[in-house]
């Protein structure tokens, strides 16, 4: 059984005073437990949306996102809310930190949300803090600490509350390479302990430690790659042949 899956999904922004932008066309597919994914596609394709849309924080214009054989528009409120707390992480691409809080009280937050005890959560952080490399910076305030540092305080908020799925909307674009390959390591760790990942990059590096790559395109999955038994490298040599041939609009594989 698909953990999540996408049928027909489409998504048309605009109002009756806007122009209509059709962000998503067509696109489906499904995400077995367990799977590590990485979405590709250029500046605009949707690739955001996309996520968006998984984590419920907007509505599909037409098509259905089942997640564990409950289609999510027939969730109540009260159920979306649950969701998003107990089986959800999410990175998003701006962070969306509170600046009134500390790094540490940003962490902490979802786990305040489901009533978790403070040694709990202190006992959590110490063992991802390092890893992330935010010891030194927990006291401080976001507005304080640098895009980079403040996108690893993002990703362990997400990944505080060990969650079922983590979605992750460019979560090394702030990081240089040292510490995009740590958090990749991370992901990674995470999704071998059995914690299903789908995450947006533009970067191949990233996306190479995914097993299974999305090119998204013109509002539909384009084309899919798995990473089976291939090495990291030569994933990585694919990933970035299906782009160029992408970006030349030369294949056309709708899924
Ligand atoms: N809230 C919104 N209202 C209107 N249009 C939107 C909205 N959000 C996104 N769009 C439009 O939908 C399209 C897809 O945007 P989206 O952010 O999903 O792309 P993306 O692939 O994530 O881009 P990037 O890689 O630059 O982050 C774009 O044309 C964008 O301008």
């Amino acid at each position: 059984m698909p953990l999540l899956t996408l049928k027909n999904i489409q998504k048309i922004y605009g109002s009756k005073l806007t122009p209509k932008i059709e962000a998503l066309k067509n696109v489906s597919f499904t995400v077995e437990e367990g799977e590590f994914i990485a979405i590709m596609g250029e500046s605009g394709s949707g690739k955001s949306t996309l996520l968006n849309l998984i984590a419920t924080l907007d509505t599909p214009s037409a098509g259905e996102i089942i997640l564990n054989e409950t289609p999510l528009h027939d969730l109540k409120s009260s159920d979306i809310s649950a969701f998003r707390r107990n089986k959800l992480g999410f990175v998003f691409q701006d962070f969306n930190l509170l600046n009134t809080f500390t790094n540490r009280d940003n962490i902490y937050l979802p786990l305040v949300l489901s009533g978790f005890k403070p040694n709990e959560m202190a006992e959590r952080l110490t063992k991802i803090a390092p890893t992330l490399g935010i010891t030194e910076i927990l006291d401080r305030y976001p507005y304080e600490s640098s895009g980079g540092q403040q996108q690893r305080v993002a990703i362990a908020r997400a990944i505080i509350t060990q969650p079922e799925l983590l979605l992750a909307d460019e979560p090394t674009g702030a990081l240089d390479s040292r510490s995009s390959k740590m958090i990749m390591n991370l992901f990674q760790t995470i999704n071998q302990q059995g914690q299903t990942v789908l995450m947006v990059t533009h970067s191949t590096k990233a996306a190479a430690h995914a097993k299974r790559v999305l090119f998204i395109k013109d509002g539909i999955v384009f084309h899919e790659i798995y990473k089976g038994d291939d090495s990291y490298l030569t994933f990585m040599e694919k990933i970035n042949e299906m782009q160029i041939l992408l970006d030349q609009g030369g294949v056309n594989n709708e899924l």
